[in-house]
């Protein structure tokens, strides 16, 4: 399907998601959101990895659309927020990896954006932060859970109560980012981690997924619990008896995801 907004690109099993309106550094209006979810609901059955990232030399996402959201009434703002957050949620909810790939300003939505995504590689040019306070709002696409979750409250109280723009060196010695890549790099990083990643059991990594998503919000025990259950019923799958016995056959497993 063709969006004007958005594009996506397929090699073998691993896509790369970009948001490309460079005119406004990539910004989320409306129409990018709605473009984002139909492609979210329709990513191709074989894409293995999704890697998220911005289109043009300056940003990964510099935010929601401020001229947009500049003139909403109350009630629209609460729509744009829905839609904000269903974007959010369904790539979240991807059963496949998510990789966001921080090439420029991940500022407000687009950090909640990269947030999103299951871990993020910078680049040394990214700028990352929830300047949303100074604009007389707050974060709205999920930052102020996603990113409290992910530094901890008092980091993620600093970070949106000040606004702060932070580099990718800061972002990675708070957790926020887990490496910083140079900028010519980024991509290949990104894909060469792909990589490795499909070569593994889909079945499995698509569990793991699911079962450190569904514990995170569970006391030890509960998630434990997810997990025990998880792990028994992968026994008897497909990949499960290919993974164990290319192992004991001193071979690389081929795994068919069933
Ligand atoms: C729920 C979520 C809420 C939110 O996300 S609220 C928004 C949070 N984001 C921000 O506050 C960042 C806004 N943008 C900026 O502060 C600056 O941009 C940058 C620091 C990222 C870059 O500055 P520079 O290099 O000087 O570029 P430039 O001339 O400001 O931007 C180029 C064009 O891009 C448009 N643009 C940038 N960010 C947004 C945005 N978030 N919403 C709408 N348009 C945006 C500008 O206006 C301009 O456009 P033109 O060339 O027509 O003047």
């Amino acid at each position: 399907m063709a969006y004007e907004n958005i594009r996506l690109e397929q090699e073998g099993a691993i896509a790369t998601l970009f948001i490309d309106r460079p005119k406004a550094l990539n910004a989320l209006n409306t129409k990018t959101l709605q473009e984002l979810e139909s492609a979210l609901k329709s990513l191709p059955a074989d894409v293995r990895v999704l890697i998220v990232t911005g289109g043009g030399e300056k940003a990964f996402v510099a935010g929601a659309d401020i001229a947009e959201m500049a003139a909403l009434t109350d009630a629209q703002a609460q729509e744009f927020g829905a839609l904000g957050h269903r974007v959010m949620a369904a790539l979240e909810a991807l059963p496949i990896p998510t990789i966001a790939a921080v090439n420029g300003f991940a500022l407000g939505g687009g950090s909640e954006l990269a947030l999103a995504c299951d871990f993020i590689y910078a680049s040394e040019k990214a700028k990352l932060g929830l300047p949303e306070v100074g604009l007389g709002v707050i974060p709205g696409f999920g930052g102020t859970q996603r990113l409290t979750r992910v530094v901890g409250r008092a980091r993620a109280k600093e970070l949106i109560f000040t606004g702060d723009r932070i580099d990718a060196a800061k972002a990675k010695e708070i957790g926020m980012v887990l490496e910083v890549l140079p900028a010519d790099g980024l991509l290949a990083h990104c894909r060469a981690v792909a990589e490795k990643i499909v070569k593994n059991s889909p079945l499995a990594i698509s569990k793991a997924k699911q079962v450190i998503e569904a514990g995170a919000d569970q006391d030890l025990r509960a998630a434990n619990d997810i997990e025990r259950k998880a792990f028994g019923d992968l026994f008897g799958s497909e990949d499960q008896r290919e993974g164990m016995k290319a192992f004991l056959e001193k071979r690389p497993a081929t795994f068919t995801g069933k």
